[in-house]
């Protein structure tokens, strides 16, 4: 029982008693909420780097990264062959698409149902034994909650209630339902699998479907999100960063692929279209050719437009980028004000003392005596950007759902989640970050710079501290100080005009040499205020190189990095498709996914995704949701309620209702 004097103010008594106005109200609470904490911990899935992969993101979260697969092959792999088995993966999965296919191709459909119907409430109730009733009952549309909660509670075996679960299933199929409970059933088993989602940054970029991605997380009944350098990007893009804005465009035109901007939150590209046609007419732009898929559709009119939008947008970021870079010198990037050191005259670049011939020098819209200024031309096409992107409602949609459900970091449960890395110098210290005379490292820089972002795009009473928090927005997207990039340069201008490979490594912050070593980890945990000889960091951003046999466990298993290349871009580096970290009641699993195809040859032909899962730790006891940090609200919860029952009971609150 908690002590009686508990702090806990008479006022936000009364407040709760509005909640629970009856002694037996608040002691049915406690009833539950006390039950609810012996139950095992929910199985939670962390992701990262997804990189726009909808199809396959979509199918990892269907297929609960291989666990529901497993669960059918223990359940029924007596019971049905391989094929059989199969079929009703993929119709747990994508029960929208398989169903009415099924309905359509078996012999009896009215038998199929029944079958299947069975098959799947018997599957279902498997999933449920981690669950309140009222949870899973939670998860159901109201018009088929009673039924399905009949059919997943009825007492196996009961010889009265057979004939009334049986006459349940058959007036489904009488009735016509057979698709609408189907569904029902697969989209239970799915939430069922997975009670949260963690994705660690990277949603963006790359890949065609980012704003898919967003749609379906938003969606999603439990997630949280830490921000990543390509997320940061886009959300700087949606608050009004011009300098975020042309980056957005300029990796959205390097890899050809417009669907985000244009489909998804139909931003007009005429603008800048028109311009890059009229400005570099007779360019070739040959070093802004767009990196294309072998089966992209594209005309070859099309890729020169995209080369030449390509350019002309480079060409206004850097400039935009410089004027960053000149109004916060305290970002001590002054390195990067590339465009000051180029000879227009000669066609040369003066790196650290070192001349190199520039690969492209024609530069229409470049002054040599004012190299960062926008000619009028280039801030009309930024102003209509500015506005599209300002006025995408889908894409404001997400952002905001980004800040309301995402941060640059996550303590979770012991663990530290964050994309990519707390800056560190050489010695293992960490990196201050000095501005005003003021120096931030180490989680106090992060949570500045987190608040900071979110300035940047709420902050509309005070321009000048949302442009502050704005230019942050894009110094985490490129910054080497910044905990969502880490090095020292992001060579764009050099893979591009500069020949000498040399120019284009892009040094790694001392972090991601240390992170290999425990006391650098324990460190990190400790500066969050977690366990460093149980706790867990837990990152993306940087390929692993399984191929290549790098690890993705560090640090004696006190680092996981889980960026297994779900980008296209790199499954070649990494040698898979994806990693999915799994962590249920009693191990923390490692799930490697092997490429996936395309959902239309998930459904069709029934593929899944290959997983290799391997056990990274074995909990000592099973993990109760009491061992959890929701577990240890809840434990809140109840000692306010025991504080509420005995102000009931000493009078000092009336009842307002008699239970
Ligand atoms: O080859 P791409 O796709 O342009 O990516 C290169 C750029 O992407 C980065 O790797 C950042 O993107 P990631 O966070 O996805 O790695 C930069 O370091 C690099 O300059
Ligand atoms: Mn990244």
């Amino acid at each position: 029982m908690p002590n009686k004097d508990s702090d806990i103010s008479l006022k936000y008594l009364n407040l709760l008693s509005e909640k629970h106005p009856s002694i037996q109200a608040a002691s049915t609470a406690i009833i539950n909420l006390t039950a609810l904490l012996q139950l095992p911990k929910g199985t939670e899935h962390f992701l990262s780097d997804v990189h726009g992969e909808h199809e396959a993101f979509e199918h990892v979260v269907r297929n609960g990264a291989g666990s529901i697969w497993r669960k059918i092959e223990e359940m029924f792999g007596d019971a049905l062959t391989k094929p059989e088995r199969r079929n009703l993966a993929t119709l747990i999965y994508y029960p929208e698409l398989k169903g009415p296919l099924m309905l359509r191709s078996v012999a009896d459909r009215d038998e199929w149902s029944r079958l299947t119907l069975i098959r799947l409430v018997r599957f279902c109730r498997s999933l449920t034994a981690k669950y309140r009733r009222e949870t899973v009952r939670g998860f159901l549309h109201s018009h088929v909650a009673d039924t399905i909660e009949e059919l997943l509670y009825d007492q196996q075996g009961v010889e009265s209630k057979t004939a009334y679960y049986q006459s349940q299933i058959d007036t489904i199929v009488a009735t016509g339902s057979t698709l609408t409970f189907i569904t029902t059933l697969a989209e239970l088993i799915q939430r069922l699998a997975v009670a949260r989602l963690h994705i660690i940054g990277d949603i963006y970029d790359r890949g065609p479907g980012a704003h898919i991605i967003l749609d379906s997380l938003m969606q999603y009944h439990q997630v949280d999100i830490q921000w990543g350098n390509h997320d940061i990007l886009w959300m700087g893009a949606a608050a009004g960063s011009e300098a975020c804005i042309a980056n957005v465009i300029r990796f959205s035109l390097r890899y050809g692929n417009m669907e985000t901007l244009e489909n998804g939150y139909g931003i007009s590209m005429l603008p800048l279209a028109s311009f890059a046609l009229e400005t570099y007419q007779d360019d070739p732009c040959e070093l802004f050719i767009p990196k294309l898929p072998k089966d992209h559709n594209f005309t070859s009119q099309e890729i020169r437009l995209l080369a030449q939008m390509q350019k002309a947008i480079t060409i206004i970021q850097f400039k935009l980028e410089s004027q960053v870079i000149k109004r916060r010198p305290h970002y001590l990037m002054n390195d990067r004000l590339l465009l000051d050191q180029i000879d227009y005259a000669r066609g040369v670049i003066t790196l650290g003392g070192v001349e190199h011939p520039l690969r492209d020098t024609l530069f229409p819209t470049i002054d040599p005596a004012a190299p960062d200024a926008l000619t009028p031309q280039e801030q009309s096409v930024m102003d209509k950007l500015l506005q599209s992107f300002l006025n995408s409602r889908k894409l404001q949609q997400h952002t905001r759902f980004l800040f309301a459900n995402g941060s640059l970091y996550l303590v979770h449960d012991g663990n530290l989640l964050y994309h990519g890395c707390v800056a560190m110098n050489e010695d293992g210290e960490f990196r201050a970050f000095n501005v005003d005379g003021e120096s931030f490292r180490g989680r106090t820089f992060l949570d500045r710079v987190d608040r900071l972002a979110r300035q940047g795009y709420f902050d509309i009473d005070n321009p000048a501290q949302k442009q502050y928090g704005m230019d942050v927005m894009w110094f985490l997207w490129c910054a080497p100080q910044s905990p969502l990039f880490g090095k020292e340069k992001m060579a764009t201008f050099e893979r591009a005009f500069i020949a000498d490979k040399a120019t284009h490594v892009e040094q790694r912050n001392p972090y991601y040499s240390l992170r290999d070593t425990p006391q650098s980890a324990r460190k990190i945990l400790a500066e969050f205020g977690l366990d460093p000889d149980r706790g867990c960091i837990i990152n993306g951003h940087v390929p692993v190189k399984v191929g290549k046999g790098e690890s993705p466990i560090k640090a004696n298993g006190r680092l996981i990095v889980i960026d297994g290349g779900f980008s296209r871009a790199y499954q070649k580096e990494t040698g898979i498709a994806g990693y999915t970290l799994i962590s249920n009641s009693r191990y923390l699993l490692l799930a490697a996914h092997q490429p996936f195809e395309s959902t239309h040859k998930a459904v069709s032909e029934e593929l899944d995704i290959d997983t290799a899962t391997e056990v990274i730790a074995t909990y000592p006891r099973r993990m109760l949701i009491g061992d959890t940090d929701r577990g240890r609200e809840i434990q809140g919860q109840i000692d306010e309620l025991h504080a509420l029952l005995h102000a009931y009971r000493e009078g000092l609150i009336k009842e307002h209702r008699l239970d």
